[in-house]
């Protein structure tokens, strides 16, 4: 059984999330996501999504086996429980494959880490859905 672990925020969901989520499976057997705490989007604005709903919504994906909510305080907390073979990162994710190995390896932990590849389209991101909200309703605002 190989047992691959894919993170991230997941605030609005579109097709490229499902494109990562699938991806992530087709390295292994079974599929742990790992969900970001609010508190935890530092990185970009606030998720719109509060976490127990993100995690709602992740969980039902056909990809996802287990999905969970972060640790607030220790990335490396939620790893120990999961226990992954295979730790994938998003092409936007910050962390870098080697140091990210290198700091698990010193914890006692020796998965894989790889990056997966983007997938392009209009709203294949959820800043982009967020914007264009915001852009229609700057449009149909009723002259004063
Ligand atoms: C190995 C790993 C473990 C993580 N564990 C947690 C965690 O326990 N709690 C949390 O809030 N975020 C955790 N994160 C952070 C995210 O889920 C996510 O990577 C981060 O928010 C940036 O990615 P995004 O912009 O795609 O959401 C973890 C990330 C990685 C790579
Ligand atoms: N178009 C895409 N193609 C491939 N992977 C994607 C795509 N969009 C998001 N992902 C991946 O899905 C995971 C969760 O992404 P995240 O929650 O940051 O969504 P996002 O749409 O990239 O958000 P934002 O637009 O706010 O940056 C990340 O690992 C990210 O790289």
């Amino acid at each position: 059984m190989t047992r691959v672990l894919a993170t991230g925020t997941f605030d609005i969901l579109h097709p490229g999330h499902l494109y990562f989520l699938e991806q992530a499976k087709m390295l292994g057997d079974e599929l742990y996501v790992i969900i970001s705490r609010d508190v935890n989007v530092n990185h970009k604005p606030t998720p719109i999504i509060p976490e127990k709903q993100r995690l709602e919504m992740v969980s039902a994906l056909k990809p996802v086996d287990f999905a969970l909510l972060g640790s607030l305080t220790d990335y490396f907390e939620p790893i120990a429980e999961i226990q992954p073979d295979i730790i994938v990162l998003g092409f936007d994710q910050k962390f870098q494959e080697k140091e990210l190995e290198e700091a698990l390896n010193k914890r006692g932990f020796f998965p894989k880490v790889m990056r997966l590849p983007q997938i392009g389209g209009d709203f294949y991101s959820s800043r982009a859905i967020a914007a264009e909200i915001i852009e229609r309703k700057k449009k149909h605002r009723p002259i004063e």
